[in-house]
């Protein structure tokens, strides 16, 4: 990041705290992930294991961007910032992110030492931050907290469900969530029991090769 890209992104972020602004314009949600290689572990992709995008857009979420106000009454929005590389960033960011609305941070980084989601829990407190391991490495370092400096986190790569938690948090206050919370609930029992099903009447071998097909 250049440095005047750095000053630019901070003076946003501090004039957006200033504006007041409805809840409704604001994201919800604020992701921000150590770096871009983060992106696949931390959002999903197409080839591996879904992420927190998936979660939130199937939750009905849509990204809130410097260019776009969707018109989804629930958002979120992505950085990425690392305590490590842009410090400062990272405190601008989680003492910024209160004020400009954001109910939830998600926060995911690799490495051994992956200190972005428990420096931004420790700055944006007493916001809610869900650290992301981004992998098995990471763990200690993102839960390794001492007392009176909370963190809740998920297992490593589990983005999807740091998501489904952050949608827990803001289901205590909106109805809408907990409905959609339920459905995707009601939908992941459905799959579970046609899956078990099928196993069953078809046997063992027959499910493998349709599954394999
Ligand atoms: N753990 C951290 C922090 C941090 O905690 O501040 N900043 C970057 N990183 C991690 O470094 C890994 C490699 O990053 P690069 O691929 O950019 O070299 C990523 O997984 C990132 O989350």
């Amino acid at each position: 990041m250049e440095a005047d890209t750095l000053t630019d992104v901070q003076d946003r972020l501090r004039e957006e705290a200033a504006t007041e602004r409805p809840a409704a314009e604001t994201p919800e949600i604020g992701i921000i992930m150590g770096s871009d290689s983060d992106l696949d572990v931390m959002m999903g992709s197409e080839t591996g294991r879904p992420g927190a995008y998936d979660a939130l857009t199937d939750l009905g979420f849509a990204e809130q961007t410097a260019d776009e106000s969707p018109d989804a009454r629930f958002t979120f929005e992505t950085y990425v910032v690392s305590a490590h590389r842009t410090p400062k960033l990272m405190y601008t960011y989680a003492e910024t992110a209160a004020d400009r609305g954001l109910d939830v941070i998600i926060a995911g980084a690799g490495g051994k030492s992956a200190d972005l989601p428990n420096m931004t829990a420790s700055i944006a407190y007493p916001l809610p931050v869900i650290g992301v391991p981004v992998q098995e490495k990471s763990l200690p370092s993102v839960i390794g907290m001492p007392q009176g400096a909370p963190i809740v986190a998920v297992d490593a790569g589990k983005s999807f469900n740091a998501a489904l938690s952050a949608v827990q948090i803001l289901a205590r206050e909106h109805e809408q969530l907990r409905d959609q919370l339920q459905a995707y609930h009601d939908g992941l029992q459905e799959s579970v029991a046609t899956t078990s099903q099928d196993v069953h009447s078809m046997g063992t071998e027959a499910f493998k090769s349709r599954r394999d097909e």
